[in-house]
């Protein structure tokens, strides 16, 4: 029995043994599981709790240490250290979730850290794990709580990209491996008028319209990893949009590529600025044609064409005759309209080839491309002219105008840009100098003659006052006794290096830059003091003639320097002639009439020089008062043989008689003109067959042996 019972004594120690080891080992097994089940939790920054109706209470196990350094703890609901912002929003969770209208708890709230004592956002969530369905409440819940701080900081901080990505003002596509669009911004979709349904997944290659710099799709992406350009992308609508952009790759760890970012603007705005910037810089803003700095490039540049392949240039240098007075007498309105207008006409007797520039005020300039056949630009240079030519209808007025045409032409010299200009510009005042509203081409010859004038013109201003003037004198003679009648003052110059200077050379340069007042004021204050000398040694009514040209005659002063000259001199008027062409008379008719009725007054004596040639009606004969006829020395010239001529000397002479004229006959050079005339009724004589004209000096001899 004792056996039995101590068998079976044995046997329950050895079962309850390997109860206890079997319960050992369960335990031990819980405690690793529990163990990492906390390391996993601890791992994740998480911990559990647990919470029961009995005692309203909720147990933290904080092994983990997500609540600070206290293992466990108990607090009720109520006494969580909640940031107030969240408070209702948790207590309204917590009760719905209590009053079973949740299956699972699931919150984030901010919880003062007992430790650090700053705001840790921590995320509960949890189920019930006991419910009284009938009451409808919860009676024990559980689960875990998990600081999830760093992860809010990193969702905000993703959160502020994507809105930074979303809002900017730049257009962002973030393209695949494929280089299909992934993702794109607002700014991408209203730059490409797309919706980002429009972009998604459509090739990135089938944006781009053109690049001003070459874009290789794989060598941008993948081996330069960077490039920055400008180009233009097809907007979804169809139209196209010039873009800045700026592509760059994303790579991973073992740099193969993984994202593309392109990031581009819209330079619509700024490409019009510029296009607006560059037509200013080269477009003339009234008319729009081609400004002087373009056409002078785009010169440079044909002519460099031109010399490669053989052809040849005509450049027209075209201004408007009487824009001036336009624009003077309507307003700078008027002036624009009527430029317009004749810009446009210009430009429509133009071929495309060709080139029409406003270069400055109211010259345009016109480059004709190959341009060989002369008759061809003859052809367009009379176009032109009669474009111009017809009259321009501008705010209700009417108004006519012309232009003169100056050419030059190009053909293989080395004539730069600059002359061809300059050339055709010489040209174009020689057209004006010929009446305007005409074309005259460049020639050397007329240019050498012009650079002369212009020398000139600037050795007259000073010969003056440096005395290179002298007066020479050339004896009247009165064939009925031999004896002087007068002498007819001109003028010489004794330039410093030319030498003598022909008065019909440098006379019409000082008229046409309105020297000849003070020319010809010299001359009569000398010639008056050399008469009045003459005058006190041999008394005797001795005319001394004097030219006096058509600017001088004009001059309001005219009289009054005459009158003072006089005085001055000592000059009797009597013995003064003033001789003047028949074109004085016939413009500014009234200022006329009142200086010769002066000079009358006074008591000179008026002489028409070169009578016959000038006007063709004599009814100013009647008009003005004059009292020599100078028959014009080319009726004389070869009157000897020609019938004409001595009948148009004879009328001359005839007319003179009639109308109580003195009349002389200047150039007689042979005895047989001298008969001409004088058989004809004419007996003063003036020409080399007597005298020429002489210094004062020599002059003083002849007149000891004919006065
Ligand atoms: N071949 C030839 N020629 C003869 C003969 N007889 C006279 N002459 C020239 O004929 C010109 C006459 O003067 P003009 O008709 O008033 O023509 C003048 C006059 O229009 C102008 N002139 C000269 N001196 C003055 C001046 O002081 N003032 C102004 N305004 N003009 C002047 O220059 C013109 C030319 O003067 P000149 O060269 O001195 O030329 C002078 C004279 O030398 C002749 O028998 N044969």
């Amino acid at each position: 029995m004792s056996i039995s019972l101590l068998l079976i004594g044995a046997i329950l120690l050895l079962y309850r043994q390997q109860q206890i080891n079997r319960f050992k080992h369960i335990n031990s097994k819980l405690q690793k599981s529990d163990e990492r089940l906390h390391q996993a939790l601890k791992g994740s920054d998480s911990d559990l709790w647990e919470w029961h109706d009995s005692n309203q209470l909720i147990s933290l196990d904080n092994r983990g240490g997500v609540l600070g350094a206290e293992p466990t703890f108990t607090l009720a609901i109520a006494e969580l250290p909640l940031h107030p912002a969240d408070m209702d929003r948790f207590n309204k969770t917590w009760l719905e979730f209590y009053g079973c209208q949740t299956d699972v708890l699931d919150i984030e709230y901010r919880y003062l850290h007992p430790q650090d004592r700053t705001w840790h956002w921590l995320r509960i969530n949890g189920r019930a794990v006991e419910v009284d369905s009938q009451a409808g409440k919860v009676i024990h819940a559980a689960g875990m709580y998990t600081d999830i701080t760093k992860k809010r900081a990193l969702e905000s901080e993703v959160n502020l990209l994507a809105q930074a990505f979303e809002n900017t003002s730049e257009g962002m596509l973030i393209l695949n491996v494929n280089k299909d669009i992934k993702i794109s911004n607002a700014a991408a979709n209203l730059i490409l008028a797309s919706h980002k349904a429009d972009l998604a997944g459509k090739p990135f290659i089938e944006l781009v319209a053109e690049s001003t710099e070459p874009f290789d799709m794989d060598d941008v992406f993948d081996k330069e990893r960077f490039w920055t350009g400008e180009c233009e992308f097809y907007c979804i609508d169809g139209s196209r949009c010039p873009v800045w952009m700026n592509v760059s790759t994303m790579i991973n760890d073992s740099a193969e590529s993984l994202y593309y970012v392109v990031v581009f603007s819209d330079i619509t705005e700024r490409k019009h600025s510029e296009q607006h910037l560059k037509r200013l810089a080269n477009n003339d803003t009234l008319t729009g044609l081609a400004n002087r700095s373009m056409f002078s490039r785009r010169l440079g540049q044909v002519i460099e064409a031109a010399k490669q392949h053989d052809e040849t240039l005509a450049l027209l240098f075209l201004d408007l005759d009487r824009f001036k007075h336009v624009n003077d007498s309507y307003g700078h309105g008027m002036g624009d309209a009527l430029l317009v207008e004749a810009a446009s006409r210009l430009q429509g007797c133009l071929s495309d080839e060709h080139l029409l520039c406003r270069f400055g005020g109211d010259e345009f300039v016109i480059l004709l491309r190959d341009a060989k056949d002369i008759d061809t630009i003859n052809h367009i240079a009379k176009q032109l002219l009669n474009q111009i030519e017809m009259p321009f209808k501008l705010y209700g007025r009417e108004f006519f105008i012309s232009t003169s045409i100056g050419i030059s032409i190009w053909s293989g010299d080395d004539q730069t840009p600059e002359t061809l200009i300059k050339n055709a510009d010489l040209a174009m005042y020689h057209a004006k100098e010929e009446g305007r509203g005409n074309f005259q081409y460049y020639s050397a010859e007329r240019n050498a003659e012009a650079l002369y004038h212009l020398r000139l013109e600037a050795d007259l201003h000073k010969a003056i006052a440096a005395n290179e003037f002298e007066i020479y004198y050339q004896p009247q003679v009165n064939v009925d006794n031999n004896r002087l009648a007068g002498v007819e003052a001109l003028i010489r110059w004794h330039h410093p290096s030319d030498g003598l200077v022909r008065p019909d050379v440098f006379i019409g340069i000082a008229e046409s830059c309105g020297l000849i007042v003070d020319i010809d004021r010299w001359v009569l204050t000398q010639a008056c003091i050399d008469g009045a000398r003459w005058y006190k040694e041999y008394q005797q009514d001795f005319l001394v003639s004097v030219n006096v040209s058509t600017m001088h005659f004009r001059q309001p002063d005219f009289i009054d320097f005459i009158n003072a000259t006089l005085h001055r001199t000592g000059m009797p008027a009597k013995c003064l002639s003033i001789e003047i062409t028949e074109g004085v008379l016939m413009r500014e008719i009234d200022i006329a009439t009142q200086h010769l009725l002066a000079l009358k007054q006074l008591g000179v004596d008026v002489a028409i020089d070169d009578f016959g040639t000038g006007y063709s009606s004599l009814a100013y004969l009647r008009t003005f008062k004059v009292n020599t006829l100078k028959i014009d020395r080319s009726f004389l010239i070869h009157i000897d043989q020609n019938q004409a001529d001595q009948a148009i000397v004879s009328s001359i002479i005839e007319l003179a008689r009639n109308l109580s004229l003195e009349v002389i006959a200047e150039g007689i050079e042979t005895p047989e003109q001298l008969a001409q005339v004088v058989k004809r009724g004419c007996h003063i004589i003036q020409g080399y067959y007597f005298a020429k004209p002489m210094p004062k000096a020599e002059l003083e001899q002849h007149m000891k042996q004919y006065l």
